[in-house]
């Protein structure tokens, strides 16, 4: 790092996509004034015109230049290419610097860089729990101390201040554990509810069955994830082992509760079945959580940030089958969402935790979905294109094959395209509406 005549180290940025580019708004406004930065020489010369003039930022024309002169080096680029990545510039490491990586899955992370820096190179490693478009302060910010001294996570901790997040402190096997329980099933759920939505041809708020309350969150959500990269989601779900079998879990939890509406019928054994599971699910889940606040604002508020106008169809019930199948998946791994609450949640994460407690802790909405799903048959296309999305997006992840995912991905992503702007629009003043609730609630207790 600098020596003591040297104030400020030089800090460098690998990977200039939209995490590196965020890294280096909030640096360059938090009064660094040595950021290297690169991306692929190919985009050298327009970088170099795009930062022209923005305060403290240096654009070089590789990650070998940048690596040779930056005191702290963070890799922000695919994790499907982390280890080629940092097998190319790993050995241009400049000596006694730090190393961290902005990856959202560490296990490819923490072999490329155990295999390819120098011995001298400190690691500490980090991840930004939340997309680019959102607001770093109060989000969490997680920083993993793995080869490096005390005193190289205080530096860390120093430069990444100015972001005015909330630091966790985790190990790389503990980062992929949690961030699986957290991010994967999640993604997995919204993703299913897009490419059901894609399947069937339909803008879910237009046709004013799915609009307001729940569903709001649900939209807002989905369109959200479809308009990020894809190799975000791909890298997380698929180099990541503990997510394939979380992501199998939510796919026959949706399969199986669905199986289980069209055996009810008239059968009422059948009926009681489905009852139970679903009360086993919720007590499992939300059972010790009784006196916790909620986390959810009410459905007037949701109401707000709808994409479709409330035709007075939306009082209709319905099954929530994703949400079932998504307390269903935890109950049936152990999971304790809310242990991960305070910890290590992104916002997507924390908007559907608390969009399932809303429904699992209001009895009256709880029972009216529960009904809907045994006797309702209007719904029944949307769940079953439900079911065989879940499954699909299972059996790609459990194949491994970017190539795969990136077609499924971008199938959906294509019939959704016109819509993100106001989407996003949407979901960004909701998500900050959320946590702003959040934050008054927390300064009441
Ligand atoms: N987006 C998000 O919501 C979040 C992402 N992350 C993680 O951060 C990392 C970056 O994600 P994000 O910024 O969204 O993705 P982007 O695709 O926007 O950015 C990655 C950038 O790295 C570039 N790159 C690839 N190889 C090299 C190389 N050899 N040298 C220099 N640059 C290179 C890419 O170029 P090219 O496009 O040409 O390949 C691209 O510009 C990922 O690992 C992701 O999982 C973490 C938190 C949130
Ligand atoms: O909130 C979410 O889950 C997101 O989708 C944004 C996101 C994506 C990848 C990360 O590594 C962290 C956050």
């Amino acid at each position: 790092m600098s020596s003591s005549t040297d104030p400020q180290p030089t800090i460098g940025l690998i990977g200039m996509g939209a995490m590196g580019r965020m890294y280096t708004k909030y640096l360059s406004q938090g009064g660094w004034t040595k950021i290297h930065v690169c991306d692929l020489p190919s985009k050298y010369e327009a970088l170099k015109q795009e930062y022209d003039g923005v305060p403290g930022v240096v654009v070089l024309t590789d990650g070998h230049a940048v690596s040779r002169s930056a005191d702290f080096i963070m890799y922000s680029v695919e994790a499907e290419f982390i280890e080629s990545v940092v097998a190319e510039y790993g050995p241009s490491t400049k000596l006694n610097a730090i190393v961290a990586g902005q990856t959202s899955v560490k296990a490819p992370e923490k072999a490329a860089f155990e295999n390819h820096l120098p011995p001298d190179a400190q690691i500490v490693s980090c991840h930004s729990l939340h997309g680019p478009g959102v607001s770093p302060i109060g989000q969490p910010l997680v920083l993993i101390r793995h080869r490096a001294s005390v005193e190289a996570l205080k530096q860390v901790e120093t430069i990444l201040s100015c972001f005015g997040s909330r630091f966790v402190y985790m190990s790389y096997d503990e980062h992929d554990l949690v961030t699986a329980n957290t991010q994967a099933v999640t993604h997995a759920a919204f993703l299913s509810m897009g490419t059901a939505w894609a399947s069937m041809r339909t803008y879910p708020w237009e046709h004013g069955l799915y609009v307001g309350g729940i569903e709001t969150a649900k939209v807002n959500i989905a369109l959200r994830i479809y308009s990020n990269k894809w190799h975000v989601y791909a890298g997380l779900a698929i180099l990541n082992p503990s997510a394939k079998i979380q992501i199998d879990q939510f796919a026959a939890s949706a399969t199986v509760l669905f199986t289980m509406m069209l055996e009810s019928g008239s059968d009422s054994e059948a009926e009681k079945k489905f009852r139970d599971r679903i009360e086993w699910a919720g007590k499992t889940v939300f059972g010790a959580e009784k006196k916790r606040t909620p986390i959810l604002l009410s459905s007037d508020v949701l109401d707000r940030f709808s994409l479709g106008t409330p035709t007075g169809k939306t009082d209709k019930a319905n099954s929530h089958l994703s949400l079932l199948a998504m307390v269903d998946c935890w109950a049936h791994l152990s999971i304790q969402p809310f242990e991960h609450l305070l910890l290590a949640a992104t916002p997507i994460f924390r908007l559907f935790l608390g969009v399932a407690e809303h429904l699992f802790l209001s009895p009256t909405l709880l029972q009216s979905a529960i009904h809907s799903a045994l006797y309702d048959t209007w719904h029944r296309q949307d769940d079953l294109e439900f079911v065989v999305a879940a499954r699909g997006w299972s059996q790609c992840v459990s194949f491994g094959s970017f190539e795969l995912y990136r077609r499924r991905f971008d199938e959906t992503r294509a019939f959704f395209e016109s819509r993100f702007e106001e989407a996003g629009v949407m979901g960004g003043e909701m998500i900050k509406a959320i946590m702003e609730s959040e934050k008054e609630r927390e300064a009441q207790q």
